[in-house]
Parts: structure tokens; C-alpha cells; sequence
């Protein structure tokens, strides 16, 4: 048994000072549950000079190479691509475990990292990775593993749901908004990760590869961020009893050609004020996951910030450090499924279409004609009056319908001399 266990740490912003400041106050009780202490042996920063409350500076070094190769376990929460893959591969090799928050590096390359764990005999764990503090990562990859899961559907960027729900409850703008959320800090390095949708696609394809036991990487991941979205479009959302949200969604579905596959997207979706995600306020996540035994499931908790992240790192420093004491390992990758991605395309959801269209007799009858002549099914259309005089507007509720054909229909619609505009289209989930 080791008399100690040496722990590095691979950057030291928001999640990092965390860390540090968790392993530090409460090494006692982290070494008693592990069965050895715990020693945080250095802090890999790139400015030495820059203050860091609570962390000691004597452990900050800018040598992050030297760092990892004496470590037992690596913490890496610096970020990005580059070094943070080439720093987690030199520890592995070295022996250490490591346990990351960067879910940027799991989407993109993933599969190399189990791969380099799994020859050295360490354990890779990462829950901080999806939705911060929310146990996720290891329910998907552990408590479900007996269950055959269908869909996970859920909230798992804090930015974007703090950003529109200050927009729907204090009518802030975008910019506004994702400043606070920077101030926060829950935003990513560069927020157009947040606002572009890339963080929670990222999030999404971890999950999709956990669920479906099948390498989903981010580039399988059908994206769409919330920049276009209008202090408007958010409006009319509570006026329809709906509010906007962003959400990641990964299913199992069978294509038109009977291929039985998964798929995966990411995109702002209207949710009934009544639906239990339409009650996720401010940085909160919460996913929902449908399993075949056990039925829906739904996991809620703060998916961003420093302390929140720190606590889901260190559950897992937990994890990997009593595994070195008690002997054993973590699970390793489980692609054995491998489900092929089924086109976006083919992806079927209900949809609200807004138009101003010109108030005149046989406006409703073109605009139903190309509906009907792509196959989509409306469940509803409400007629309110514009500000100008001979223009109505008209929101349009489909059945489900998919993506091809909707865009399709849009496109016809768009087309016609008496529809002034298509003011927004977006899809309704969880009704
Ligand atoms: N902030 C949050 O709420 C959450 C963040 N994460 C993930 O945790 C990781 C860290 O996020 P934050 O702490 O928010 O970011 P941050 O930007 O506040 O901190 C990253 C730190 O790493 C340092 N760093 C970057 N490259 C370095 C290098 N080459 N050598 C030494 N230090 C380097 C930076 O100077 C910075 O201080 C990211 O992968 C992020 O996606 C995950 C869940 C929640
Ligand atoms: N930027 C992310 C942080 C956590 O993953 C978010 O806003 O959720
Ligand atoms: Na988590």
C-alpha cells in the first residue's frame, strides 16, 4: 500500500483554484476515504506571478511536463486541445491516473486516450466533463450498464441556459447576459464554445458514447447554438406557454431504410412551461435519460462553476486514488455496439413556424397547400394581427415531421409572393 499518493494539477483558473483549495482543506477526510493521503505535489500555471487565493506558491510551476511524469494522478483542467492531450498521454505513459473536466479533448479524441489507459493499466475518468456536479458520467457508465438505454435528453450547458433564462425573466440581451455569465465563471475560455452550441455537443457526444456503447465524436454531432435567437423569439415562446431552451439530445432511432442507428443534436428547442425542464433556471443542468428497465431517469444539479466542477473531480480523485491503494480499475471503453449515426436529416420533431403573411383571402390555403404537399401534418395555426395594417402574422404548430421535409416546406413557404417573411422556425420537444 502506498504511504502517500502524489497529485498534480494541470491548470489553476476557475476549476483548478477549486481543486487546490479542496484538496488543501480537506486532505484529511479525502486520505482517510482513500486509504492514503492525498498530496498535492505541484500546480502546473503558464504566469507564475499571477495571485491564486488559496493555493500555496511554492507548488506553482510552468514545467507541466516535469509535473506529470512524477505524478500518481493527474488532474488536467487547463482546457482545450494542445498540450492537454500530449500532457494526459505523458502521464499515462508515466503510470499516473488522470481525471479531466476537458470535454473538448474527450469529443475530439477520446478513443486515444482510453486507448493509452487502457495499455498502461490506469484509469481515465472524467464526470466533470458533463454537466459539472451532476453524477452523470458514472450513472451512464456504470449504474446503467445493465439497461439498454433509449434517449438522454437534457440541459447541459450552464452558460446558455443562465443566458436565456436572463433573457426570458429580466429581458436582458444576448452580450449582456453571456457577461455575466463569463463573470460567473461558467463560461468557456472563448463563450462562443457556450453560445455556438460546441460545449454542449461536445457534452452530447460523451454521453451518446457512454448510452449507446458506440465512439460518437463531436463531428457526429448535429449542431445549432442560440445567436440567432431574439429577445422576440423568446417572447412569443412564453406567449405559446413555451419557453426556449437549449437542448442535447441523444437517441436511438430506426432510418427509413430500417437501419437501426443513433442519433445525436444539439439545438435551442421550445419546452412546454409545464415540463420539468422548462423549471431549470439560471447555470442549473438537468438530463433526462429513458432506459428500457428502468424508465425515465432525471439527474439535476449545477453543471458550472469553480466549486461545483471541483466537487466532481474530486469524487473521481477518489475513485482512481483508491483503485491505487486497494488495487483494481475503473471501466474502460465500451464501443462494442457501434451503432452507425443515422443523417440529421432524418431526425423527426414537432415545429413552430412564425410568418407575416399579407391579410388577404387564400393566404392560409397557399401556405397549407406546401405543407401538405411535403407531407408535414399541421396541428395548429393562430392568426394575430401585425402592427401594419394588411400583414398577419401566423404561427404554424406541425406534427412531427422530419427535418428534410420541414426544411423543405419552409423553403416553399418562404417562396410565396404572400408571405412577407418567415420569422423564425423552431422545434418543440417534451410535449
Ligand atoms: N468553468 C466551468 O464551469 C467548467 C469548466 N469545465 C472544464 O474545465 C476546464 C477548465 O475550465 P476553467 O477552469 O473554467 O478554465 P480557466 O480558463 O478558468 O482555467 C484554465 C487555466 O489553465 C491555464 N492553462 C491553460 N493552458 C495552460 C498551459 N499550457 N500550461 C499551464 N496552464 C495552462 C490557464 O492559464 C488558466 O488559468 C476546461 O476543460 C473546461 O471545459 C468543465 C465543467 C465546468
Ligand atoms: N461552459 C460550460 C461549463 C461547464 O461545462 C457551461 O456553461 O456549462
Ligand atoms: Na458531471
Amino acid at each position: 500500500m502506498p504511504d502517500k499518493l502524489k497529485v498534480a494539477l494541470l491548470g489553476c483558473g476557475v476549476v483548478g483554484t477549486q481543486v487546490a483549495r479542496l484538496l488543501t482543506e480537506q486532505a484529511d477526510d479525502l486520505g482517510a476515504r482513500v486509504g492514503a493521503p492525498l498530496d498535492l505535489v505541484g500546480v502546473a500555471v503558464r504566469d507564475l506571478s499571477v495571485p491564486r487565493e488559496g493555493v500555496d506558491p511554492a507548488l506553482l510551476t510552468t514545467n507541466a511536463e516535469a509535473l506529470v511524469a512524477g505524478a500518481d494522478v493527474v488532474v488536467e483542467v487547463m482546457g482545450g486541445i494542445e498540450p492537454a492531450r500530449s500532457l494526459i498521454l505523458r502521464a499515462i505513459e508515466h503510470g499516473a491516473s488522470v481525471v479531466t473536466a476537458n470535454k473538448a479533448l474527450l469529443a475530439q479524441d477520446g478513443p486515444t486516450l482510453y486507448a493509452a489507459a487502457d495499455a498502461a493499466g490506469v484509469d481515465l475518468y472524467f464526470e466533470a466533463a458533463v454537466a459539472g456536479a451532476i453524477p452523470i458520467v458514472r450513472p451512464v457508465r456504470e449504474s446503467l450498464a445493465g439497461d439498454t438505454v433509449r434517449r438522454v435528453l437534457g440541459i447541459v450547458n450552464g452558460t446558455t441556459n443562465y443566458v436565456l433564462d436572463r433573457m426570458a425573466t429580466d429581458g436582458l440581451d444576448l452580450d449582456q447576459a453571456v457577461k455575466e455569465a463569463q463573470a460567473l465563471g461558467y463560461a468557456e475560455a472563448d463563450p462562443t464554445a457556450d453560445v455556438e452550441g460546441f460545449d454542449a455537443a461536445a457534452k452530447a457526444a460523451i454521453l451518446a458514447s457512454l448510452a449507446f456503447h458506440t465512439r460518437v465524436s463531436i463531428d457526429d454531432v448535429q449542431r445549432e447554438g442560440i445567436t440567432s435567437l431574439t429577445a422576440d423569439d423568446v417572447a412569443w415562446a412564453a406567449g405559446t406557454g413555451h419557453v426556449i431552451k437549449l437542448l442535447a439530445i441523444a437517441e436511438r432511432n430506426t432510418a427509413d431504410d430500417g437501419t437501426e442507428g443513433i442519433q445525436v443534436r444539439v439545438h435551442p428547442a421550445l419546452v412546454p412551461a409545464d415540463h420539468p425542464l422548462a423549471g431549470v433556471h439560471g447555470a442549473f443542468n438537468a438530463v433526462f435519460v429513458e432506459a428500457e428497465a428502468a424508465g425515465e431517469l432525471m439527474f439535476y444539479g449545477r453543471g458550472a462553476g469553480g466549486a461545483p466542477t471541483a466537487s466532481a473531480i474530486l469524487g473521481d480523485v477518489v475513485s482512481v486514488a483508491r483503485h491505487r491503494v486497494l488495487g483494481g480499475r475503473g471501466p474502460v471503453e465500451s464501443s462494442y455496439a457501434d451503432l452507425p449515426v443515422l443523417p440529421a436529416a432524418a431526425a423527426r420533431t414537432r415545429y413552430q413556424v412564425r410568418l407575416e403573411v399579407r391579410d388577404q383571402p387564400g393566404v392560409l390555403a397557399q401556405v397549407a397547400a406546401e405543407l401538405a404537399e411535403h407531407g408535414v401534418s399541421i396541428e395548429a395555426v393562430r392568426q394575430t394581427a401585425a402592427p401594419d395594417a394588411d400583414v398577419a402574422r401566423l404561427l404554424i404548430t406541425t406534427h412531427a415531421a422530419s427535418e428534410q421535409a420541414l426544411a423543405g416546406t419552409v423553403e416553399a413557404i418562404g417562396g410565396l409572393d404572400v408571405v412577407r417573411a418567415v420569422v423564425s422556425v423552431l422545434r418543440v420537444e417534451g410535449a
